[in-house]
């Protein structure tokens, strides 16, 4: 049976002082939902999140990593350095990630394959621009983004794998894709998965909805059959926002 989860994407966002005062918001907002709560700081605020989360069921994610395990590549993070401050889930593939470090599936495919073989969970993230839309390529874009970043993988591997479709035209726009678009899509996933391993991987596997999800729209999108949850940008810099998007199952 698959998981709810609500995940927060801080990006470039906070400083050390700006994640204690966050997580110290956070915690002190009950939790009445079943979701899966995570928060994904930048690289130098993951210890201290992680310490001070390690009780709670708050978990802690990374929100990039290389895809070697060690070696001559200034200025990057390997899993195993992740996982020695405690990190076991990381963001793969996040639209920025391929716009403005061109990421693309073939290097995603080996992000993944390094997370999984370092026991790590994957957020692994896709979706359309609006000119795919546009053109009505969106169905046959994600395909491909999954199938190519995804589909070398063993039926297995997919209960480490947690899927975010995030149409581009939706990120920090402040346009939500519509609770019925964001259904279609994540129906669609889903029988693509379906297809190619079998009908219980895919009904097993949580596909999160981003993009401009707030507390206002939260509960119609989460209600949607498909969709399982979110990754939530902006919204998850305000304690009280996000444990309300949270709380919106
Ligand atoms: O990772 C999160 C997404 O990029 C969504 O960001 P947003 O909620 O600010 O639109």
């Amino acid at each position: 049976m698959r998981k709810n989860i609500v995940a927060g994407n801080w990006k470039m966002n906070t400083d050390l002082a700006d994640t204690q005062e966050l997580i110290g918001g956070l915690k002190k907002i009950a939790k009445t939902s079943d979701a899966e709560v995570i928060i994904a700081p930048p690289f130098t605020n993951l210890y201290t999140a992680f310490e001070t989360l390690k009780d709670s069921d708050i978990e802690v994610a990374a929100q990039n990593m290389h895809q070697s395990s060690s070696g001559a590549f200034t200025g990057e993070i390997s899993a195993s350095m992740l996982k020695g401050v405690g990190i076991k889930t990381v963001i793969l593939g996040h639209s920025e990630r391929r716009a403005y470090f061109g990421e693309k599936e073939d290097l995603l495919a080996e992000k993944v394959n390094a997370a999984l073989e370092n026991e790590m969970k994957v957020i692994y993230c896709f979706g359309e621009e609006l000119k795919d839309r546009n053109f009505g390529e969106h169905f046959e874009v994600v395909n491909k983004q999954i199938s190519q970043a995804l589909f070398h993988l063993d039926a297995d591997a997919w209960k480490h794998i947690v899927l975010a479709y995030e149409p581009v035209w939706a990120i920090g726009t402040g346009e939500t894709a519509s609770p019925e678009q964001a259904q279609e899509m994540h129906a669609f996933i889903r029988k693509t998965i379906a297809d190619e391993y079998s009908q219980e991987v895919a009904d097993n596997v949580t596909i999160l909805y981003g993009g401009s999800v707030k507390p206002a729209n939260a509960k119609e999108i989460f209600s949607k059959a498909d969709v399982d949850g979110g990754l939530i940008g902006g919204a998850s810099l305000k304690a009280e926002d996000f444990m309300a998007i949270v709380n919106a199952f």
